[in-house]
């Protein structure tokens, strides 16, 4: 029997008074803080210009996905590597008759993403064979420490959408460098991995992928977080059908489907070198999310402090409430007694990873 939350009891004393109905304005506010934590809403960068910091495979994959979605048709692109940058944009304003008339601007200096709309980071280096994680993250720290002061001082009311990896570790060092809000420092987290869990059990089911409903949280790596108790398909808990899903104890064995998740980059990495293509789609998704001011829930990576029982200030995925402030809540999840101890791990692991990192 999971444990009432504190606004849960508040709900129920309310009730209790007569006439109150689910359109009762102080029943509703209590309901809404018991299911979400409200965040600040600040002012906000005008216009449609979405800056790509790094374009590379995973740079220019969130360009493509932003133009032919027709999310935006501004877009500038800024890279340390000043012929590669100039070539990519080139290359795709070329196709501006096909692409809504598309600005890609190159910018040979940070002071051209002035007055961006969206800021999407993915600046970072690839592991080098028998490179150390841990190696590879102080790496791409050390770039983000270098791009964002300047990254924030010409686009200051910008929503900040960190890509690079380790992105939970690399969204938080954003975060402590640029003392951006939380609601417009976030990172994609297990946005993706929320979409693959959803295919995967879309493909064994046979329906489509967006009829399963479904969250990975926690952290975006090997400690992510199936929340196996609240996947509906069609409005079916399939917590009712197999009682122990997803954990050890399930018949089924549906935990092969996370397994299938978390190994689902490596897999690809090992054929072409590096994943790209999803990445770009699901990052294009939050950019949609800000700009139709839409209040989607995905899981993105935020601050989880005294969410979940999380004490420290690590960032990791949750149900996020996206609109045009960027985040405008965080959904406090109902998770199961194993879903509480897989997340507990997952934030252990964020913080090992955070205290490792010279800031
Ligand atoms: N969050 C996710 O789910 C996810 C998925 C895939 C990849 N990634 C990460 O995205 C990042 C980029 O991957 P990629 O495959 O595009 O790598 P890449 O090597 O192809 O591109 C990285 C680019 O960053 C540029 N760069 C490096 N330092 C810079 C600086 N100081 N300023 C501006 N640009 C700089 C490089 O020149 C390069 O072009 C990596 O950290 C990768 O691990 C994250």
């Amino acid at each position: 029997m999971r444990q009432l939350p504190l606004c849960a009891t508040q709900i129920l004393y309310i009730t209790r008074s007569a006439s109150s109905s689910c359109n009762d304005d102080k029943l509703l506010n209590a309901f809404r803080t018991c299911l979400f934590k409200r965040l600040k809403q600040q002012e906000v960068q005008p216009g449609n210009k979405v800056s790509i910091i790094g374009s590379g495979a995973v740079g220019m994959a969130c360009a493509v996905a932003l133009l032919s979605k027709g999310i935006t048709n501004d877009i500038a692109l800024y890279d340390i590597n000043k012929d590669l940058c100039t070539a990519e944009s080139a290359d795709l304003v070329h196709g501006s008759l096909f692409l809504n008339n598309c600005n890609v601007a190159k910018c040979c200096d940070i002071g051209s993403t002035r007055d961006s709309r969206v800021v999407v980071v993915t600046s970072g280096v690839r592991p080098k064979a028998n490179e150390k994680p841990s190696e590879v993250a102080q790496k791409t720290a050390d770039i983000i420490k270098c791009v964002m002061p300047s990254l924030v001082k010409e686009s200051p009311k910008a929503v900040f959408i960190i890509v690079s990896n380790p992105s939970d570790v690399m969204a938080w060092v954003a975060h402590k460098i640029s003392k951006l809000p939380y609601e417009r420092c976030i990172s994609t987290g297990c946005h993706l991995d929320t979409a693959r869990f959803r295919l995967f059990i879309a493909q064994l089911l046979g329906v489509a992928t967006s009829s399963v409903n479904a969250f990975v949280l926690g952290e975006n790596g090997e400690r992510s977080v199936p929340m196996w108790s609240s996947v509906t398909v069609g409005g079916v808990r399939l917590e009712q059908l197999v009682p122990k899903i997803g954990t050890s104890e399930d018949p089924m064995q549906w935990c092969k489907v996370h397994k299938d998740v978390v190994e689902a980059a490596a897999k690809v990495i090992a054929l072409k070198g590096y994943t790209n293509w999803a990445i770009g789609h699901a990052v294009a998704d939050v950019v949609s999310a800000i700009f139709e001011n839409s209040n989607r829930i995905l899981s993105l990576s935020t601050n989880a402090k005294g969410m979940c029982g999380i004490k420290d200030d690590i960032f990791l995925s949750l149900p996020c409430i996206v609109n045009k402030w960027g985040l405008f809540g965080i959904i406090r999840p109902h998770l199961s007694k194993w879903e509480s101890n897989a997340m507990k791990k997952s934030a252990e692991q964020v913080l090992k990873a955070q205290c490792d990192i010279k800031l």
